[in-house]
């Protein structure tokens, strides 16, 4: 999707963020920091807005696209998150693998994809009935069993994570060792990270 397209659609693109439902509506979207279902058990996000940056988007939409062709659906669990919140997340769980470290002030001072500059998705497949497919582990659980690596999982679970990577890889993201459900945006150009609130985007 190029700009004109993006205008001609009155899509809402706001420092490069666009909603992902814009770009295609065939994903399931189940925000869990929209929900108390999350390792915080806390609703973090006041509204259940999924935006991401539009190129990040485009190559989601793309991987889409193939898993369409065997049944599959991408669901999606986060994509991109505003910076207070990341601040959260590290205040509650300093210094581990699984949450990245808020850059410091000023916030435009680190450029790395990830979910706070909408480069960053969490994510997993469903069959045709939505059902979730064997993975190795559930979303944020904090432990070896999310590694991509873990031995400690059934081989159903390993063909899934597997083929989730290989198409995921394909399309331009890279996988991270400690959870296999986050992918961020191979890129080598980063943006910066952003704190704009989600309740933006419903207005
Ligand atoms: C918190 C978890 N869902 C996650 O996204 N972790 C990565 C490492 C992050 O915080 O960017
Ligand atoms: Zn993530």
């Amino acid at each position: 999707m190029t700009k004109k397209d993006i205008a001609e659609n009155n899509i809402k693109q706001i420092e490069g963020l666009v909603l992902l439902k814009d770009l295609d509506n065939s994903f399931i979207i189940e925000l869990k920091y929209a929900t108390k279902d999350n390792f915080l058990k806390k609703v973090m996000y006041p509204v259940p807005v999924c935006a991401i940056r539009r190129e990040t988007g485009e190559k989601l939409v793309k991987a889409n696209k193939i898993f369409k062709e065997r049944g599959y659906t991408i669901k999606v669990w986060d994509a991109y998150r505003p910076m207070h919140v990341q601040r959260e997340f590290y205040e509650a769980c300093p210094d581990s693998p699984y949450v990245a470290k808020p850059p410091e002030n000023p916030i435009a001072s680190g450029f790395r994809p990830r979910h706070n500059n909408g480069m960053a998705v969490d994510i997993t497949l469903v069959d045709e009935n939505g059902k979730e497919l064997e993975m190795p582990s559930g979303f944020d659980d904090f432990t070896e069993k999310a590694k991509v690596s873990s031995n400690n999982m059934t081989e159903e679970a390993r063909k899934n994570v597997n083929y989730l990577h290989e198409v995921m890889s394909s399309v331009g993201f890279r996988t991270y060792e400690n959870e296999w459900w986050h992918f961020v945006d191979g890129v080598e150009e980063p943006t910066p990270y952003l704190d704009i609130p989600l309740e933006i985007f419903t207005l």
